[in-house]
């Protein structure tokens, strides 16, 4: 999936310089960051929408519609797809793939895979503040 987004990421660079006439990139680019949010947003809410009516065809077509808004409000905000996934790498890192256990559950996996095994193990954090002092 990185990959597509990361042509995506390239494709939607390669289009901002275009004619917004006939390119919907160079378009969001003349209309600026407010609109791109704002096409962002709406594209979510689709998405909720046909989740919420059980509409799988629909998710899947507004998911794709999400993400290319979301890469161009990336390459507007000067962020790289790569730095997206060197966070995600991070918190994986750091905190296992259940970034907040339950707080109901304070005890670690029973089975844990070789990977989760050999990283440290995963502590309940408090949110954002606890993730901060790490
Ligand atoms: N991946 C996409 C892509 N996904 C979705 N969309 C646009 O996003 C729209 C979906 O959002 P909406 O439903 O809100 O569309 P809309 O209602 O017609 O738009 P508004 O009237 O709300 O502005 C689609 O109609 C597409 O026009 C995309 N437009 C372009 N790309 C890619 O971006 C690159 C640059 O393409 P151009 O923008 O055409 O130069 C190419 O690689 C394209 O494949």
């Amino acid at each position: 999936m990185s990959d597509s987004l990361e042509r995506l990421y390239l494709a939607v660079l390669a289009a901002r310089d275009l004619d917004p006439a006939t390119s919907r990139t160079a378009r969001l680019f003349q209309r600026g960051p407010s609109k791109m949010a704002k096409k962002l947003a709406e594209e979510a809410i689709e998405v909720v929408i046909d989740a919420v009516n059980g509409d799988t065809d629909a998710v899947i077509r507004e998911s794709a519609d999400l993400l290319y808004n979301l890469t161009v409000l990336w390459a507007s905000a000067g962020v790289r797809p790569e730095d997206v996934w060197r966070e995600m790498t991070r918190r994986e890192d750091m905190l296992g793939i259940a970034e907040k256990l339950p707080k109901s559950s304070m005890k670690l996996p029973k089975v844990a895979s070789p990977r989760v095994a050999a990283r440290r193990p995963i502590v309940a954090l408090e949110g954002r503040a606890a993730r901060k002092r790490h």
